[in-house]
């Protein structure tokens, strides 16, 4: 499990430890990870060219430190200070002593030395940033783009914030993050984490407590623990049957591709209400497909209800009623009542994309997309459902009063190729499928989208994917899962 921690315990897990550590040690252990990771990017720290971005805080500190640890080892650094009056002082000290040089940071537009570098350092804001860079800072930061040279952030891209991923105007880009103790949410959650690049976690020795955790994110480990496995008494019954209500005359392809994710995610059996009987049938023969209502289809353990479903909402009574969990996608989303959905007993999963979260909430989409953490509790708290927000960052969020030990988890797989036509239906299917199998919502979600990204970047392999080729890629990925 990757778990991040908010800045506030981040900060007192910094304090309980600088009182039992000499002063200063921190700052070198963060700076000698940062100077090692430095060094595995460049190749050959002798001869190299090495730009500091230096703010006044701590953040710089780290920064003049690894620098001068370069310096020492034959790199030309050059540090540009934005408060050349404030900066830290031992760390300038320690480059001075290296061999380094100091400059101002305006000395960049005559000198382009962040241009010229084979290596930026950003070391302007860290933890202790607040609100949009500020002018100068900015125009290094957007000197720093126009490098020829990697860019390495310390602890966080500057101008990105660091408890939400959301990012104020002009951030820096880099190429890789190296963070200290803890990975920060902003890491893991777009728009911020498409500035921190590859991710790099130093030990410095924090201890943080796994139930103050703010994000967790799933690894190969935890999906396993969690796939459903048939046992020896097993039968299509008890390994949980999922019905999907999907399709319509205009939109028949959605109900093969949700059954097609059903069929994927460990339930014995699928059951198919709706209007596509025959596509579905014709794709996928081992369907149960079922005329009438959701209700006189026969026994469900779980039900998912929505794509492609167009303005039918025949179906949605029948199931919001049932006492089983239930997976509400697409049309569904628009067409459930908050109220009926707030009133149910079993568990509701949701999973919207910024569009449909956008108009759940009232608001622009834009603004789905910059606050993605925020926007996913506030649609879990209306709706007393997990909520799983879809896009470049796939959050889900547990229902409140799910016990302190759920946070929101983010996923750590999928691809930008993801972004296809039908691919979400693929997602509730496998999900739901999931949730009928026995895993509880947040756990079925998490999974859900976890081999859904999987599948999507074993199934592209750096080429196009139909959302079928998900589908049909989930099995293989399972298989890898398992080991
Ligand atoms: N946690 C740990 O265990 C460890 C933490 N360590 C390191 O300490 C870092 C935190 O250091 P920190 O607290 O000194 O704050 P930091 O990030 O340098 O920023 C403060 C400075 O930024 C400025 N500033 C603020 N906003 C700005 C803006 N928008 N645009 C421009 N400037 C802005 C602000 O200016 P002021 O408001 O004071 O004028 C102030 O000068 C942390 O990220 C990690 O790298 C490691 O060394 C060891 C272990
Ligand atoms: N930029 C992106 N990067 C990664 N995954 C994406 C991106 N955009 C969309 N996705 C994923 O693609 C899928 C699209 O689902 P959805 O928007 O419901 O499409 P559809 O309604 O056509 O099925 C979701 O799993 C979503 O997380
Ligand atoms: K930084």
């Amino acid at each position: 499990m990757r778990t991040a921690y908010d800045v506030e315990t981040v900060r007192t897990a910094e304090r309980a430890l600088m009182a039992r550590l000499p002063e200063g040690a921190l700052m070198q252990r963060a700076a000698a990870g940062l100077a090692a990771a430095c060094a595995d990017l460049l190749g050959k720290v002798y001869g190299s060219r090495i730009a500091l971005l230096v703010g006044s805080g701590d953040n710089g500190g780290d920064a003049l430190y690894a620098g001068a640890r370069l310096a020492r080892r034959g790199a030309g650094v050059t540090a540009l200070l934005l408060s050349p009056d404030r900066a830290h002082a031992s760390g300038l000290a320690a480059l001075r002593s290296a061999g380094g040089t100091v400059l101002g940071a305006e000395a960049d537009a005559s000198t382009g030395i962040v241009g010229r570098a084979d290596l930026v350092v950003d070391g302007i804001v860290g933890i202790g940033g607040k609100g949009g860079l500020r002018p100068r800072a900015a125009q290094l930061a957007t000197a720093a783009a126009a490098s020829d040279g990697l860019t390495v952030a310390v602890d966080l891209p500057s101008g990105v914030d660091a408890d939400t991923g959301t990012v104020h105007g002009e951030a820096v880009r880099a190429d890789a993050t190296v963070t200290f103790g803890a990975y920060k949410p902003g890491l893991l959650v777009d728009p911020a984490r498409a500035h921190a690049g590859a991710l790099r976690l130093i030990d410095i020795g924090l201890e943080l407590p796994p139930g103050r955790a703010e994000l967790t994110a799933l690894q190969h480990d935890d999906v396993a623990a969690l796939l459903p496995e048939p046992a020896g008494e097993s039968d299509k019954y008890r390994r949980g049957v999922v019905g999907v209500v999907a399709g319509s005359a205009r939109y028949p392809g959605a109900a093969v591709l949700a059954v097609a994710g059903a069929l994927r995610g460990g339930a014995g059996a699928v059951r198919y209400v709706g209007p596509a009987a025959q596509a579905v049938l014709s794709r996928f023969p081992e369907t149960l497909v079922s005329a009438g209502p959701p209700a006189g289809a026969g026994r469900v353990q779980a039900w998912v209800i929505g794509p492609g479903l167009g303005d039918d909402a025949s179906g949605l009574a029948d199931v919001l009623s049932a006492d089983v969990p239930v997976l509400i996608d697409a049309d569904g989303l628009r067409l459930a009542d908050a109220k009926t959905v707030r009133a149910r007993t079993a568990p509701t999963v949701m999973t919207p994309h910024a569009g449909e979260a956008a108009a759940l909430l009232g608001v622009e989409r834009g603004r789905v997309e910059a606050e993605r953490l925020a926007s996913v509790r506030e649609l879990a708290e209306r709706y007393a459902a997990t909520v799983l927000l879809k896009g470049s960052t796939t959050l889900i969020a547990p229902p409140p009063g799910d016990g302190d030990s759920s946070p929101t988890r983010v996923n750590p797989t999928g691809t930008p190729w993801l972004a296809t036509a039908g691919s979400g239906d693929v997602l509730s299917g496998l999900t739901g499928s999931l949730l009928a199998a026995g895993l509880a919502p947040a756990d079925a979600a998490a999974t859900g989208a976890y081999l859904h990204g999987l599948a999507a970047r074993h199934a592209a392999d750096g080429a196009p994917v139909s959302a079928q080729d998900v589908a049909a890629a989930i099995p293989a990925v399972w298989r890898d899962v398992r080991g």
